[in-house]
């Protein structure tokens, strides 16, 4: 089957991003389809954080353009992100502080800002509406990730697990067609990430998810595709078992901690 490009969700074209005389990001492409997981890896420096922001809207491309659905993305902002149909999660995760999980879950909609506090506060009006859906919607997403029960205690009170859990709950709130995730197995432990590898492969039946990670087993294990750059370039592309065995990648990898070599 032909695939036309409004079949794809994301694509990136011919990227380029430079920091002064250093080039991060050159000529970079790569393209996502609905329901699948493409990773992102390559070794310290590689351009995945660049490439990650500049998808998000943080960084402009010097050069080359994004597609959502076809139409290009030229000046999308990281607030306008929920509302295009694209969510993600940050290494720092960037929960609120003083809001409880719930709340912080509610803010992924994107939409509270807009709802009105007075309104809000009268419980009347569409307003109010709104947000009683959003509440039930996020109750809905944390007891899909079995993390309901923390629904009303702060962030900080929490193991460093669950609140990356929350930091996805807040992203899955939105109903994303596009899911960006920043290293989320960063800091898990080992049963943590089995129960992520498994909520990741469930996920991508609902949105398609781009993942930039250090951990290879994880990356080999749930992806679809693998996009490797190395010094800014796309090195290889293609499913986890053809990019394991190949040459280039291999090289790009060698002086690298074991750990991070995709053979891991
Ligand atoms: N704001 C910046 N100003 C100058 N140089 C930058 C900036 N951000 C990144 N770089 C440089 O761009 C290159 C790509 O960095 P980037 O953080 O995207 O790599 P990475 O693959 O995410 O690395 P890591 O795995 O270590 O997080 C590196 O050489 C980095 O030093």
């Amino acid at each position: 089957m032909t695939i036309t490009s409004h079949e794809k969700l994301l694509e990136v074209d011919g990227v380029t991003v430079r920091f002064g005389g250093l080039v991060a990001l050159h000529d970079v492409g790569l393209s996502i389809r609905p329901g699948t997981v493409v990773g992102v890896i390559g070794p310290n420096g590689a351009g995945k954080t660049t490439l990650f922001n500049v998808v998000c809207g943080f960084l402009r491309p010097d050069e080359g353009e994004l597609r959502w659905k076809g139409r290009p993305l030229r000046k999308h902002r990281p607030d306008q992100l929920a509302g295009l149909g694209i969510a993600r999660t940050l290494q720092g995760l960037g929960l609120f502080g003083g809001l409880t999980v719930l709340e912080n879950v509610m803010t992924g909609a994107g939409r509270l800002a807009r709802t009105g506090a007075l309104a809000s506060l009268l419980g009347t009006g569409r307003a109010a509406r709104d947000e009683r859906e959003l509440r039930a919607r996020s109750e809905d997403v944390l007891a899909e990730l079995d993390i309901a029960h923390v629904a009303d205690l702060l962030p900080g009170a929490l193991p460093y697990g669950v609140r990356k859990r929350v930091a996805l709950a807040r992203a899955l709130v939105a109903e994303p067609e596009l899911l960006l995730l920043d290293e989320p197995a960063s800091g898990l432990s080992t049963a943590e990430m089995d129960e992520l590898a498994t909520r990741i492969t469930s996920l991508s039946e609902k949105t398609a998810v781009v993942l930039v990670e250090h951990h290879m087993d994880l990356v080999m294990r749930v992806c679809d595709e693998v996009v490797v750059l190395d010094f800014g370039e796309v090195i290889a592309t293609g499913p986890p078992d053809v990019v394991r065995v190949d040459p280039a990648v291999a090289d790009a990898y060698l002086g690298t901690a074991p750990e991070e070599q995709p053979s891991a």
